[in-house]
């Protein structure tokens, strides 16, 4: 260790010194502050469980039962504060910082040295940064600047400096294992020891090694639209973390992380990136994935997922132009049309039924509706036909309990639900027995009535399924649609709903037809979306989204190459696309060609397979050159997938079997439980957590995860052949870190090209043999 290694070594120690300090004074604070929490809800809860019967003045406990709650929710944050403090601190421990950046700021004779960390950290008495956060505005130097003057942005404005020195440590445990002076943006020798690990089932952050177009993605804070477009492995979804990190940071007042959702391709996903966020001190976004957003919006149906989709098309014809014109963004400027210029006539009411009857009837509903001045718009009509529905309602309550199933219901009232009946009123606010008696009946028919009360706030008088039916019957349909396709589609779209299932594909055009006529459906309260592998989702979904987030800014990360759903865009040609569907006015692309998940060996490989590779850039780390196996009976196949999972299990911890759909999974995992192979696990859908071991998934639960070793089945020509070979064997491959295995029956797919099949160890058994 040299001299200027021993200097850095003891300024660790000190720093983690002050961090042990700080540590043991937060615990205390902790200690202290959840006792007086729990003191307080002592107090309030003996308080308020104080029989109200018994209490004399019941507005005064009232008052004095808020003050306390409010004492308690105060006591709860201030816990809540020291809790993160603490956290924040147990983060920086054994590794308090990364990086140094030395400046000399102008008029100034001394430079000065900044550490940089996952978070800031002032002294003991708060005179000075010991670190200072990865976000904070000068940190920008470190992940941009070359040596020489820099400029970085402050609230305050643009600033000038001199980055005299740039230097990176590793510090394990509180002992620096490796520290040198760079020039680069963050040099490779360190990301060489970042991605040559092990995966386990938490992605990791990144803050360590942001690489510089990475560090663009994370600090944009002017466009409306970012789309990065970036290849498999580059680092788009590490990048969005940290750009959530980011925005939370500088926007603390503003913004929190309920105001920003992320929009993920599978449960499995949303499991793998839980810890970037907190590891950085922050609370994780809000996450959804399409299916489940969907599932949200049409609650009763059994709305067709895009992996249902996937499995299904693999034994179609390969050409779909309804789907394609409903998906598109023609449809749903048809539908605003639609909306706007619709007849009151046309409107589609329905039954409002309460017990199985008809309460409100649609003739009614309508006579309503018709009553109301026709200048106002749609939306706005229907607002007062919703006031006024619920007018009646009110009135209907008086009627309704005096009916005998209110007078049944009461008695079948146990003493409990009585009580809560009663709510804030006592026996002594009743002058007789009757009149107690008719507030509990009218109490109750309005309880059970709630539900129309529901029906009606939820817009269920209006039959969005057949207004929809009705939108598709007039619709102006494109030249390569045939008027008798489109009648079949529409006949089997009624069928489906008949059994309460719905197509992907009419999704957004009916969220987007029911929001409008109503004047629904929009959040005003998310200020970010981000769309996770935005390849995936139709245009015609991204205008819905755009219409549900009004005010959201949108960040759109995708690699066309992975679209196993769709055919290929260029990334230019889709930000023109995106703008128009998103009205963005401050659209933004950034690109991403460095692919850094896998070893050079694999990346080479799979770059060989696309027409346009050349312009993915392989990250300098090595490993084994990948195989293919190729077998032309069953059974030697199956030796060669078993084999191929035992010898990459005894070096990692995680190997993925990946299939080209569900059924190839469940068979591939038979076979390996029957073989006794230990660790096994076959992933869903539905699936949350990642274990380690074996893991047999098909590809699309495979997207924007990561294993060790993948083993790739079967990329035969003949099982290949419904499929977008290329873009499959590519997702397959780049999903591999450290080794990837292939596994061919028979024949192997045109898409491993002879430049491809250069790049990879071939063991071939011929068919004779
Ligand atoms: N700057 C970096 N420093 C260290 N590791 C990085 C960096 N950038 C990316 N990585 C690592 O590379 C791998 C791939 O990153 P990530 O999953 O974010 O890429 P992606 O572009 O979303 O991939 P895909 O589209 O294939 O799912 C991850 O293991 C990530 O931690």
């Amino acid at each position: 260790m040299d001299e200027e290694q021993r200097r850095e070594q003891a300024r660790v120690n000190r720093v983690d010194e002050e961090i042990a300090h700080q540590i043991d004074a937060t615990e205390e604070a902790v200690a202290a502050a959840h006792k007086e929490t729990r003191a307080v809800e002592k107090n309030y809860s003996e308080n308020a469980s104080i029989n109200r019967y018994e209490v004399d003045d019941i507005a005064e406990s009232r008052s004095e039962l808020e003050q306390q709650r409010r004492l308690v929710s105060q006591a709860a944050e201030n816990e809540t504060i020291l809790q993160h403090q603490l956290q924040t601190l147990k983060n920086l421990q054994g590794s308090p910082y990364f990086g140094r950046i030395d400046i000399l700021d102008p008029g100034e004779k001394k430079t000065e040295s900044l550490y940089i960390g996952t978070a800031s950290l002032m002294n003991d008495d708060k005179t000075d940064f010991l670190v200072y956060d990865w976000r904070a505005p000068i940190s920008g130097v470190y992940y941009n600047g070359n040596l020489g003057p820099v400029k970085y942005t402050t609230p305050a404005g643009v600033q000038s400096t001199e980055l005299v020195k740039k230097r990176q440590f590793t510090i394990k445990n509180g002992q620096i294992t490796n520290m040198f002076d760079t020039n680069d943006t963050v040099g490779d020798e360190l990301l060489q020891a970042a991605l040559g690990e092990q995966n386990d089932q938490y992605m990791h952050n990144i803050v360590a090694t942001i690489q510089q177009e990475q560090n663009d993605i994370i600090r944009d804070i002017k466009s409306d639209l970012l789309l990065v477009q970036g290849v498999a492995g580059s680092g788009k979804t590490s990048a969005i973390l940290q750009r959530i990190a980011y925005l939370l940071y500088h926007s603390r007042a503003e913004l929190n992380a309920d105001q920003i959702v992320l929009f993920s391709p599978n449960n499995l996903f949303s499991h793998y990136i839980s810890e970037v966020l907190p590891s950085l001190g922050e609370r994780n976004m809000r996450q959804v994935t399409l299916a489940g957003f969907l599932r949200r919006r049409f609650e009763g149906l059994k709305v067709e997922t895009l992996f249902d989709r996937y499995e299904d098309r693999q034994v179609g014809s390969g050409d779909y132009p309804i789907a394609d014109f409903l998906e598109g963004t023609t449809v749903m400027a048809a539908v605003r049309s639609y909306v706007h210029k619709l007849p009151v006539d046309q409107l589609q009411f329905a039954d409002l039924t309460f017990h199985s009857q008809v309460f409100f009837s649609a003739d009614h509903i309508r006579e309503i509706y018709q009553a109301l001045p026709t200048s106002l718009p749609t939306a706005d009509r229907l607002v007062q036909l919703k006031n006024k529905l619920i007018r009646e309602l009110q009135h209907r309550v008086r009627t309704e309990a005096k009916k005998d199933w209110v007078a049944k219901a009461l008695d079948d009232l146990n003493v409990q639900q009585l009580h809560q009946l009663y709510g804030q009123r006592t026996i002594d606010d009743f002058k007789d027995e009757d009149e107690q008696y008719a507030y509990l009946l009218r109490k109750l028919a309005k309880r059970r009535l709630r539900v129309v009360a529901d029906a009606i706030y939820n817009n269920y008088f209006i039959d969005f399924y057949n207004q929809y039916e009705r939108f598709l019957r007039q619709v102006d349909l494109p030249k390569n649609i045939s008027k008798r396709d489109w009648i079949g589609m529409i006949t089997e779209y009624q069928d489906e709903i008949e059994y309460h299932r719905l197509k992907l594909m009419h999704t957004a055009p009916l969220m987007y037809l029911r929001d409008l006529l109503t004047g629904s459906g929009q959040n005003q309260s998310f200020q970010y979306v981000f769309i996770d592998e935005m390849q995936d989702y139709p245009l015609a979904m991204l205008v819905y989204l755009r219409h549900a987030f009004p005010r959201a800014k949108f960040t759109v990360l995708g690699d066309s190459e992975q679209a196993l759903f769709k055919p290929l865009q260029l990334p230019q040609a889709m930000l023109v696309e995106l703008s128009t569907a998103l009205d963005a006015q401050r659209p933004n692309l950034i690109t991403l060609n460095r692919s850094y998940r896998s070893t050079k060996e694999i990346t080479d490989f799979a770059k060989a397979l696309l027409p346009d590779g050349d312009q993915v850039i392989s990250f300098t780390r090595h490993g084994d050159k990948p195989q293919l196996k190729i077998r032309y009976d069953q059974a030697a196949y199956d030796q060669a997938l078993l084999g191929s999972v035992a010898e990459l299990r005894q070096k990692y911890d995680t190997v993925a079997v990946l299939t080209k759909n569900l059924a190839q999974a469940q068979s591939v995992y038979r076979f390996l439980h029957q073989q006794s192979v230990s660790d096994l696990h076959l992933l869903h859908a539905c699936d949350s957590e990642l274990p380690t071991g074996v893991l047999v998934l098909p590809i699309y639960l495979a997207k924007g995860l990561e294993f060790d070793a993948v083993v790739a089945t079967d990329v035969s020509e003949n099982n290949l052949a419904n499929v977008d070979a290329v873009g499959m064997v590519y997702t397959m491959a780049t999903r591999a870190m450290h080794r990837l295995t292939l596994l061919s029956k028979g024949a192997v797919s045109s898409a491993i090209n002879a430049v491809a099949s250069r790049h990879l160890v071939i063991d071939h058994e011929l068919a004779d043999k």
